[in-house]
């Protein structure tokens, strides 16, 4: 072994966090291997020390504080949330400290300030497990993409909302026996709001949206719907067209007419045909789908939560940053160079498809056709079929401003004409 020991502070003993005590304390040899000097466990900063009668009593306390401020080499932060935790990482990086954290709802919002603490006192801030879980994607993103130009990242990294979507699709049920299901089934935590409404993926939005287009965005530049409007009439209207429902989290380079780019980052329900590669991505799992332009498309798959998987990627920064410190380099840097505008989402341009039931009578379609035009939206497929006294109609459009998108379908939901509106829904992946 060929440097000094790295020192490491656990911050949090949860889900995520007892599993790599456990993988530190069981895989010690092969990590120090692997880091070019013994990695080693300082001290556990827990809420309750007497709760804990697994962990070596003698590294437990209950000041987070003053464990971040003892004489350790690198935070490992699995707390979650913002404060206290965003002030005590503070302090570490400015001390030059390095930090590994899980903590995607810290690093969306606050990206920008603990990254200049670390640049300026020289230390390391890695968040592989913060999007994905387990799957490398980050470090590709900012390393081994580093000479090539993303244009887009699109994928599931919410693995509660994959979960009840599979299920809605494969059983036809409703949205809210389904969720009823996944809490059941431990899926779904006590309070779902997060994942079910699209702030979990919104946040992991933003930093893929950062990292992509080396630009800063938080998650409140990130357009954000959840899947709790979404019906079991859309996955049945999916369906009937080769397509399924996800929620996905979208970054996108868009460039205007004059050449200016800005980044579309969003989150919301789409339709993908079922022979997409994320259409196939089922139960609790994520996948992200990357365009480059030299690498052309790839795809990152597997485990986007749970403790081991967490502590996986947990694991592979913390060799990563003891590795550096042994060597006395640092990883890369954040680089927010670009500085590319966040495209509102009006002006995103997007396709819809659209359900509906109309009357059945001549001159319908061409009227529901002129509100289309009237709005410079392009209809790129009509079906129809005759039931008894309606018909429905099945339209999916061209890319359009989302903005033109929303007014025409309003527009069309007040028609007489249209008994009702039965699935509207983005669409992606296909040409
Ligand atoms: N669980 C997952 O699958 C998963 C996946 C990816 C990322 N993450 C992220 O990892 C982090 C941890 O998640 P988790 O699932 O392990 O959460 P958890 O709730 O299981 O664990 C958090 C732990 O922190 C402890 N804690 C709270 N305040 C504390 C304090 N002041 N001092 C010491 N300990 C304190 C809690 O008692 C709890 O044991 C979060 O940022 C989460 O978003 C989790
Ligand atoms: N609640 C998240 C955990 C992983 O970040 C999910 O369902 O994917
Ligand atoms: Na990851």
């Amino acid at each position: 072994m060929d440097g000094k020991t790295v020192r490491v502070a656990l911050l949090g003993c949860g889900t995520v966090g007892s599993e790599v005590a456990r993988l530190l304390t069981e895989q010690a040899d092969e990590l120090a291997a692997r880091a070019g000097a013994p990695v080693e466990l300082a001290g556990i900063a827990v809420r309750r020390p007497d709760k804990h009668p697994e962990l070596p009593q003698h590294l437990l306390t209950s000041d987070a504080a003053a464990l971040v401020e003892s004489d350790v080499d690198v935070i490992v932060e699995l707390i979650g949330g913002i404060e206290p935790v965003r002030t005590w990482l503070l302090t570490a990086l400015r001390k030059g400290k390095s930090v590994v954290t899980a903590n995607k709802a810290l690093l969306a919002e606050y990206s920008a300030e603990l990254s200049e603490a670390a640049d300026s006192a020289g230390a390391d801030l890695y968040f592989e497990a913060s999007v994905a879980g387990a799957i490398p994607l980050l470090r590709p993103l900012r390393e081994s993409l580093a000479g090539d130009r993303i244009t887009k990242v699109m994928g599931i990294v919410n693995g509660t909302t994959n979960f009840i979507l599979s299920a809605m699709d494969s059983s036809g049920a409703g949205y809210a026996e389904t969720l009823d299901e996944a809490s059941r089934l431990g899926y779904a935590e006590a309070d779902p709001t997060a994942d079910v409404d699209g702030y979990d993926a919104a946040s992991k939005a933003a930093i893929l949206a950062s990292l992509a287009f080396h630009s800063r965005v938080t998650a409140s530049d990130v357009y954000r719907e959840g899947i709790a409007n979404v019906t079991s009439s859309d996955i049945a209207a999916a369906k009937a067209l080769g397509r399924t429902v996800k929620l996905l989290s979208i970054c996108e380079r868009v460039t205007a007419d004059d050449g200016t780019e800005s980044v579309s980052a969003r989150v919301h329900p789409v339709m993908i045909p079922r022979s997409h590669p994320l259409a196939g991505v089922g139960g609790a799992f994520n996948a992200v789908f990357v365009e480059a332009d030299a690498a052309g498309e790839l795809m990152f798959y597997g485990q986007g939560a749970g403790g081991a998987p967490t502590a996986s990627a947990v694991l592979g920064d913390l060799v990563a940053v003891a590795r550096n410190r042994v060597l006395g380099g640092r990883g890369p840097r954040e680089s927010a160079h670009a500085a590319l505008p966040v495209r509102p989402m009006g002006q995103t341009p997007t396709r819809y498809h659209i359900s509906l039931d109309v009357a059945d009578k001549p001159g319908v379609l061409a009227q529901v056709a002129q509100v289309f035009a009237a709005h410079e939206v392009s209809i790129a497929a009509v079906r129809q079929r005759d039931r008894l006294s309606t018909a429905s109609l099945v339209i999916v459009t061209h890319l359009a401003p989302d903005a033109a998108l929303r007014a025409t379908v309003e527009e069309i939901g007040k028609m007489d004409v249209v008994h009702e509106v039965v699935s509207v829904m983005r669409v992606e992946g296909e040409d």
